[in-house]
C-alpha cells in the first residue's frame, strides 16, 4: 500500500509520519517539497503529484489554520482549505483511492451546551470555519472513500498551540486574562494520528465505514481552566513562572478579528462505536505533552 501524506510538518502531520509508517510505503510532503509538489496553493501541481504517485491513500494534514489572519486572507484560506481539497477529492476518486482529511469544531456556531453530533447543522462564525466546512463538503461530494475527522483545540510538543503560548506568556507577564466562556476539549496530535491509523486500517477492510466523524479527547474545559491546568503542571515540575495572577474573562472582553464558538464540545460516540475505540481524557494527553516539554527545558 502507498500512502501520500500532505502537510507532514504540522502538529498532526508530524505525528502521522510516525503512526502511518507501519501501514505501507509512505511519501510525506510539505509545501516546500521539491521532487513532487505538496503545495496546497498550487492545485495543478498537486494533481500532477497524485497522478504520478498513484497512491492508495491520501492523508491531508495541511491546512490554513491562522484563525484571525484568515479574516483578512479569505482567498488564501479558501484556496488551501477548500479549493485544493476539492482537487484532492477528485483525484482520489479518479484513482479509487481513500482520502483522509481533518476539520474543526469551528464549523459550528457554538450555540447551546450539548456536544455537537455529526448530523447537527453547521453554521461557521468565521472565515476559517467556513473554508473548512467547504473543504468537507467538497470531499463528501467528489470522493466516495473518505474519512473526515472533525477535531478541536489541537496541541502537540512540536508546533504552535494554546498551551505553548500560555507557557511563553506566563514566563513574560505577571497577569493574564483568559476566556472562560468558550468550552471544548484539547486534543493531542498524537491521539489524532493514532486514531487515524487505526480507523484507516479498519476502513480499508470495511469501506462502508467511509464517513465524517467527530474526534476529540474526552472531558471538557474552558480555555481558562486549560491554562490553569498548564500552569499547575508547570509549577509542579518546578518551573518558575513570572505569572502571579490568572484571570477568567468573558470572550466579550477579549476582542479578536474572528468570532469563536462558545460551545465547541464534540460528541464522539459515533467514532468510538464504529471503530471500537475509547477516547482518553484531555488531561491525560496534555499532562504528557507538558512532561515532555519540561524535560526538554531541564
Ligand atoms: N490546530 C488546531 O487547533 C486544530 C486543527 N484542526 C485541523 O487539523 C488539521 C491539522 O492541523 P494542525 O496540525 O494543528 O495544524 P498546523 O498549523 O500545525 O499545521 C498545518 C500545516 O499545514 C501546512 N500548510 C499551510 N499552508 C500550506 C500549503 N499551501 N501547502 C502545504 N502545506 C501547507 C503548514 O505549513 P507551514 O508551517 O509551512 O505553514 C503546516 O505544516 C487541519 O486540517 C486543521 O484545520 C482542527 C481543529 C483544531
Ligand atoms: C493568547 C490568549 C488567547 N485567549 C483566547 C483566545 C481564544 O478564544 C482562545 C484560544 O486561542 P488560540 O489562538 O489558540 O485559538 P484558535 O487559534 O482560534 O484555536 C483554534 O484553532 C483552530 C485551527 C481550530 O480548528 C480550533 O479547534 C481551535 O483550536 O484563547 C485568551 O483568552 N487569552 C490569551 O492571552
Ligand atoms: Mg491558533
Amino acid at each position: 500500500m502507498h500512502i501520500l501524506l500532505l502537510g507532514k510538518n504540522g502538529q498532526v502531520g508530524w505525528e502521522l509520519q510516525r503512526s502511518l509508517a507501519p501501514l505501507g510505503k509512505l511519501t510525506a510532503l510539505d509545501r516546500h517539497a521539491t521532487d513532487y509538489c505538496g503545495d496546497l496553493a498550487n492545485p495543478e501541481g498537486l494533481a500532477k503529484t497524485i497522478r504520478a504517485l498513484k497512491p492508495d491513500v491520501i492523508v491531508n494534514a495541511a491546512a490554513y489554520t491562522a484563525v484571525d489572519k484568515a479574516e483578512s486572507e479569505a482567498g488564501q484560506a479558501r484556496q488551501i482549505n477548500a479549493d485544493s481539497v476539492a482537487v484532492l477529492a477528485r483525484e482520489a476518486e479518479a484513482l479509487g483511492a481513500w482520502l483522509v482529511h481533518y476539520s474543526t469544531d469551528y464549523v459550528f456556531n457554538g450555540e447551546g451546551e450539548q456536544p455537537w453530533r455529526e448530523t447537527d447543522a453547521t453554521d461557521p462564525l468565521n472565515i476559517y470555519g467556513a473554508t473548512k466546512l467547504a473543504g468537507e463538503q467538497a470531499i463528501q461530494r467528489h470522493c466516495s472513500r473518505h474519512l473526515i475527522f472533525r477535531t478541536s483545540w489541537v496541541y502537540a510538543v512540536r508546533g504552535n498551540n494554546f498551551a505553548k503560548t500560555m507557557l511563553r506568556l506566563a514566563g513574560e507577564r505577571s497577569e493574564l486574562g483568559v476566556i472562560n466562556d468558550q468550552i471544548g476539549a484539547p486534543t493531542g496530535a498524537e491521539l489524532i494520528a493514532d486514531v487515524t491509523a487505526h480507523a484507516l486500517y479498519r476502513a480499508m477492510a470495511q469501506p462502508e465505514l467511509a464517513d465524517l466523524y467527530h474526534l476529540a479527547a474526552a472531558g471538557e474545559t474552558s480555555w481558562y481552566d486549560y491554562a490553569a491546568f498548564v500552569f499547575e503542571q508547570a509549577r509542579q515540575s518546578g518551573i518558575e513562572l513570572t505569572l502571579q495572577q490568572l484571570n477568567p474573562i468573558p470572550a466579550s472582553s477579549y476582542p479578536t478579528p474572528a468570532l469563536r464558538p462558545s460551545n465547541s464540545r464534540l460528541n464522539c460516540h459515533k467514532l468510538e462505536t464504529s471503530f471500537g475505540l475509547q477516547l482518553p481524557h484531555w488531561r491525560q494527553g496534555v499532562a504528557r505533552m507538558l512532561n515532555e516539554i519540561m524535560e526538554q527545558k531541564q
